[in-house]
């Protein structure tokens, strides 16, 4: 087990450059599944989530490779391998080998996915959909059982927005006779990027990105090249950093669009934000003003930069709140923080902090991801050098986070823990 350091305090300057987007890439990598020849993904971003789910599919006989920073995969020698366990317990996006083995077999056993602990995470919608669609689906022992004599179109009507669930279906619904609508459909630009794959091998989809979506079914999808979009999520992590730590930091190879909400909350804390086609350019402000924060679905602020939003909240002057309306217990962050001298309540949904606190450097565990990235941000900030343990959880989203952090000035380091520090994380 590794540890990540952080010896923090030092002012960050230059450019990054983001990575294919994780919530794409998770979900392109099952949908390649569907072709009949190869599909080649670019961009990948070197994580760990994107390793298991080729190694999974490479269980179930697909040939991959990588070759410099893309995936190619031949699915034609696809078996419908049962899945029940093990590696799909470590990512949540396991998920998406249920809609797609559905959709090349017409049957799958998937355990159920694990991912980052935020509270529950039910997949009743997922199961909604394939159940429309003419699956029969059941849970045994902790695996899915899904089975279709032949799934034909349907209108699914989703009672919870599920960016998940909207891409599940599609998976599903792409070789389904007949047409297929989801209603009240995630309007994520990841869902846009997987109906793009999907098209350019041949499937026939309108209204991605929009809530609802539209889809007839083909016979056949054959092999095709795409290039995965930048992840927002990682861009958002990096723009946060520079607003905490940045003389003037670029973050490069981006789609501004898909930041807004973060952007326009960065600028009402003072922070210098400069946008251009595909970067912005940021500088901190010595006096952040508090801001209140709520998590929605896209194009709102996304829940997954609530967590390292709040290690900037402790260094505004005053009071700022953030609620997360999409997850209800996502604040582990918020204990390590306080380890660090951040002053943060909890109350049920929201956290409110306030700042300006002096954050000292301490040993601090990533309890899921954006935990992770949080405890990165407060590391920067803090006097002295951080610790945090259980980097395999920010290793599910962050490509190469030391060299990129380094190349901008900072001083982060990883290293193994010793046996005694394996055996107190482990009793403790
Ligand atoms: C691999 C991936 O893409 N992960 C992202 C995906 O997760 P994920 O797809 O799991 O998130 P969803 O959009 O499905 O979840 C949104 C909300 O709906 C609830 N829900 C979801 C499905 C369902 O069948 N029933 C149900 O009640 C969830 O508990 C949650 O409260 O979107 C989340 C919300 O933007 C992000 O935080 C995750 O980074
Ligand atoms: C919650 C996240 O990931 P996952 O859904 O893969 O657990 C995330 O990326 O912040």
């Amino acid at each position: 087990m590794d540890k990540l350091l952080i010896e923090g305090g030092h002012l960050l300057e230059g450019s990054v450059s983001v990575s294919g987007a994780k919530n794409s890439a998770v979900a392109l990598i099952p949908a390649a599944m569907l072709a009949d020849s190869t599909v080649v993904i670019d961009n990948l971003p070197a994580i760990s989530d994107v390793g298991i789910l080729a190694d999974l599919l490479q269980e179930a006989g697909a040939e991959t490779e990588f070759i410099n920073g893309a995936l190619s995969i031949n699915p034609e020698r696809m078996i419908a391998m049962p899945l029940p366990n093990g590696r799909v317990k470590k990512l949540r996006a396991s998920y998406y080998m249920m809609g797609a083995m559905l959709g090349r077999f017409g049957k799958a056993v998937i355990g159920l996915p694990g991912g980052c602990n935020l509270g529950p995470r039910p997949i009743d919608q997922h199961i909604k959909g394939f159940e429309a669609l003419g699956a029969k689906v059941t849970n045994e022992q902790g695996a899915i059982y899904l089975q279709a004599e032949k799934l034909t179109g349907a209108r699914i009507y989703l009672d919870v927005v599920s960016v998940g669930a909207t891409i599940n279906i599609m998976l599903a619904a792409v070789k389904a006779e007949g047409r297929t609508v989801i209603e009240n459909a995630a309007k994520e630009p990841e869902i846009i990027d997987v109906a793009t794959l999907l098209t350019n091998m041949g499937a026939e989809i309108k209204g991605a990105g929009t809530n609802v979506i539209r889809i007839e079914g083909v016979k056949e999808l054959h092999g095709c090249r795409h290039s995965i979009i930048p992840d927002r999520i990682e861009a958002g992590t990096y723009m946060i950093f520079a607003a905490a730590m940045g003389r003037g930091v670029t973050v490069d190879n981006i789609i501004p669009l898909h930041l807004e909400a973060l952007m326009s909350k960065l600028r009402e804390m003072g922070v210098h934000i400069t946008e251009s086609e595909d970067a912005v350019h940021i500088e901190r402000t010595d006096h952040l003003k508090p801001v209140d924060i709520k998590t929605l679905v896209y194009p709102g602020f996304a829940t997954d930069l609530q967590q390292p939003v709040t290690a900037l909240m402790t260094q505004a002057d005053g009071s700022s709140m953030v609620t997360d309306t999409i997850y209800s217990a996502r604040f582990k962050h918020t204990d390590e923080l306080r380890r660090m001298g951040a002053d943060i309540k909890v109350e049920g949904r929201a956290a409110l902090v306030s700042g300006a606190s002096r954050l000292q450097g301490a040993r601090v565990r990533a309890t899921d991801l954006r935990a992770g990235a949080a405890l990165v941000a407060a590391g920067l900030i803090a006097d002295g050098v951080t610790e945090i343990t259980d980097v395999h959880h920010i290793d599910r989203g962050y490509a190469n986070l030391e060299e990129k952090l380094n190349a901008l000035g900072a001083n982060v380091w990883r290293e193994k823990l010793s046996m005694e520090e394996e055996e107190e994380i482990k009793n403790s």
